[in-house]
């Protein structure tokens, strides 16, 4: 790659600035002319999208041309609140500077080009870019000067240079990476593309055909690393990816609405988001059930049960098959109907397409007969016809029945197969009243996971590139399974917390999560830099740990700024206004996490005392509290949170210390806890 000359690093270019506002301006001046090329790169394919329907021949070319532009002016979109590059990279002239000897480059969120198509910004992606996140002092590559940009808003104000040619590293003692850290958060998540830390970039950058786990405390970015893989994996495999997809499963809609921004802002528009219960949501949840009943309905073992009661429908063929044909009648022996049901069972298909394997090979054999007799070979239509013929359909319905999955399933509910299941447990999953027909069943939210495995024997789901699963702790043998099958050809990037697991199946070892995922093999690797949640109050929630019997690695904050109090009091309402009044003088948003059977009287509280308060799915809200059930915060985050009440949070469910462990790890730099019961007792040992 060449470069204008003026971008080029001369010898001197690796000498200490010596005006650093002259530095600064030549950085803006070239920021305007970024942001302006950028602009000009905007309207070409502005004018060729319009133009797109004149050059294209026909209505479907016109149509993919269409929206492959309508992408690609989506993607260059400039936002002018957020820098277009914010670092830049001088390499020296050592041998492993390769090419790149001598050059500057400036890194940023996307490919920017001038009208010649010389490059102004290089996207973070980029192979050179790399050396950006992964250069130190001890393995510079190539790496004379390292810059990072400070900025405000879209307003560029400082910048800070690492000499790794002369052994110099911030690492993270950067003022600018500890400002991006500090600072306060509003809206929804951001991307952290300018301040990726090389244990996140390792994960970041792993191969598409690499599956892996990634174990973090809270706030060591996980979520983060997550999605900016998925935008890694995008650019790298574009048409690949497109094809198939990417996939990112969050744990409920507040979360999903919480990093919605991430990945458009940097430019990937075509992520499919979801939890699992949308992905399986193949028919409306309908009734409730205990949840004793939903934990058997989550075992792994169901997929077992379900799968010997498919195969319990594949008969025996018992006698021949006589199709008659005109004035011929083809006749096919009970022992080569048995033989070709052997085989189609060996082939270990989908059940429905199994069924269809069965059916076109009676129809080959009739075929050949037919060749024999008539001495030519018959047309689709009479293969078509016979394969509808009343005695080969007659013949699949007897030893190969088709099958719904909403039969499968209502099946095993009416009567519950011995075997597998405990006596019971059977007793326990059994319909007590049968539902007239299955139109009418009333499904359980874990009846939707039996339906999901169900359609997955019967018919194969489609499988994404590539899915990235968040609070992945949390995952049922049986969602997993159903994650498994919308990834069969494709890798996952799986991320979570064995401490923050809540659900009733949660997750004590990921080796187990990733053999039901249909990954046992993928690397488990831990973060362990904190990000969010201040020393302070980390030192505080990590009193929980050991009640939490799970085996985690330790994490260090990088926060050591935080500020933590713990208050008993005797009004909850009171002091709750009062706290959020006190959150409301600093800058940031305010989190005010409760149980949820108390968030409304908390609510309520807080608008009687004159102040309105978001929901936590309503991320672009301009209220700048949230009132959240304890239930859903999972994955998010408040400068200040308020914790009302632990010993409520921990009462409402079984694992509500493991509950309380995520409600207290949300906060960047306040963290107030008010009860007037008393704590849990973890928390005073
Ligand atoms: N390298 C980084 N530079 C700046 N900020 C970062 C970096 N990594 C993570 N963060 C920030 O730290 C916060 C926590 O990140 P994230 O939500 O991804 O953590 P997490 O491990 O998923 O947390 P949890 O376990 O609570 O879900 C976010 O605000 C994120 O933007």
């Amino acid at each position: 790659m060449t470069l204008p000359a003026d971008h080029v690093v001369n010898t001197d270019a690796t000498e200490p600035a010596t005006d650093l506002e002259t530095d600064l301006g030549a950085e803006r001046t070239h920021l305007t002319a970024s942001r302006a090329a950028l602009g000009r790169m905007r309207e070409r394919a502005e004018s060729l999208f319009s133009a797109g329907g004149n050059v294209a021949g026909d209505s479907y070319t016109a149509e993919t041309l269409g929206r492959t532009l309508a992408r690609r002016v989506a993607e260059l979109a400039d936002d002018p609140d957020t820098p277009l590059f914010f670092g830049r990279l001088d390499f020296g002239r050592s041998a492993e500077a390769e090419d790149h000897a001598g050059h500057r480059y400036h890194v940023g969120r996307r490919h920017v080009t001038d009208d010649v198509g010389e490059p102004m910004v290089l996207d973070w992606r980029a192979p050179v870019s790399r050396a950006f996140y992964r250069a130190s002092a001890r393995d510079p590559q190539g790496i004379a000067v390292r810059r990072r940009f400070g900025f405000n808003g879209g307003l560029l104000t400082s910048f800070e240079d690492e000499h790794l040619d002369r052994g110099e590293e911030l690492g993270t003692a950067s003022r600018i990476l500890t400002a991006e850290i500090e600072r306060p958060r509003v809206g929804p998540m951001r991307d952290i593309v300018a301040t990726i830390q090389p244990e996140q970039d390792e994960l970041v950058r792993a191969d598409l055909e690499t599956s892996i786990c990634v174990q973090g405390a809270p706030g060591t970015g996980k979520t983060a690393v997550g999605l900016h893989r998925a935008a890694f994996l995008l650019y790298l495999h574009r048409e690949r990816l497109r094809r198939s997809g990417v996939l990112v499963v969050g744990p409920n809609r507040a979360f999903l609405s919480y990093i919605s921004a991430v990945l458009p802002a940097l430019g990937e528009i075509e992520v499919e988001q979801a939890t699992v219960d949308d992905l399986i949501a193949r028919a409306p949840v309908r009734a409730q059930e205990d949840p004793a009943v939903a934990v058997i309905k989550h075992d792994a073992r169901m997929a077992t049960v379900l799968a010997a009661a498919l195969n319990a429908h594949i008969g025996a063929p018992e006698e021949p098959m006589t199709v008659p044909d005109g004035s011929y009648r083809w006749r096919i022996g009970v022992e080569v109907l048995r033989r070709i049901i052997d085989d189609v069972r060996q082939e270990h298909l989908p059940y429905a397409t199994a069924r269809e394997r069965v059916r076109a090979r009676v129809v080959s054999l009739l075929q050949r007969q037919s060749e024999a007799r008539r001495g030519d070979s018959p047309g689709d239509a009479w293969l078509r016809r016979m394969g509808k013929a009343k005695p080969v359909t007659e013949f699949l319905d007897s030893v190969w029945p088709a099958l719904t999955p909403e039969a499968l399933v209502a099946e095993i509910l009416t009567e519950p197969p011995a075997g597998v299941l405990t006596d019971d447990e059977r007793e326990l999953i059994r319909w007590s009243t049968q539902p007239r027909s299955l139109k009418s069943a009333k499904w359980t939210a874990a009846d939707l996971v039996l339906l999901d495995e169900a359609a997955g024997l019967i018919e194969r789901a489609a499988s994404f590139g590539h899915v990235v699963v968040d609070e992945a702790q949390d995952l049922s043998a049986m969602q997993a399974r159903a994650i498994a099958r919308r990834s069969e050809h494709g890798s996952i990037t799986l991320l979570g917390d064995l401490a923050q697991g809540t659900a009733p199946w949660a997750a004590v070892d990921w080796r187990e999560t990733l053999r039901h995922l249909g990954k046992p093999d993928a690397a488990v690797v831990p973060l362990t830099i904190g990000f969010r949640v201040p020393a302070a109050v980390v030192a505080f929630a990590n009193r929980l740990l050991p009640a939490l019997a799970v085996d985690v690695p330790p994490a260090r904050s990088l926060r050591n700024d935080g500020w933590l109090t713990i208050d008993e009091v005797t009004d909850l309402d009171a002091a709750t206004v009062a706290q959020v009044r006190a959150a409301l003088a600093h800058d940031g948003s305010v989190g005010v996490i409760a149980a949820d059977t108390a968030v409304e009287s908390i609510r309520a509280a807080l608008a009687a005392a004159g102040i309105q308060s978001a929901t936590a799915d309503d991320v672009e809200s301009a209220e700048r509290v949230t009132v959240v059930p304890a239930s859903v915060v999972k994955g998010l985050e408040y400068d200040h949170v308020v914790v009302v009440e632990p010993a409520a949070i921990v009462a409402a469910e079984p694992r509500g210390l493991h509950r309380l462990y995520v409600v207290l790890t949300r906060a960047v730099s306040r963290l107030a806890v008010l009860h007037t019961l008393p704590l849990p007792a973890p928390l005073t040992s």
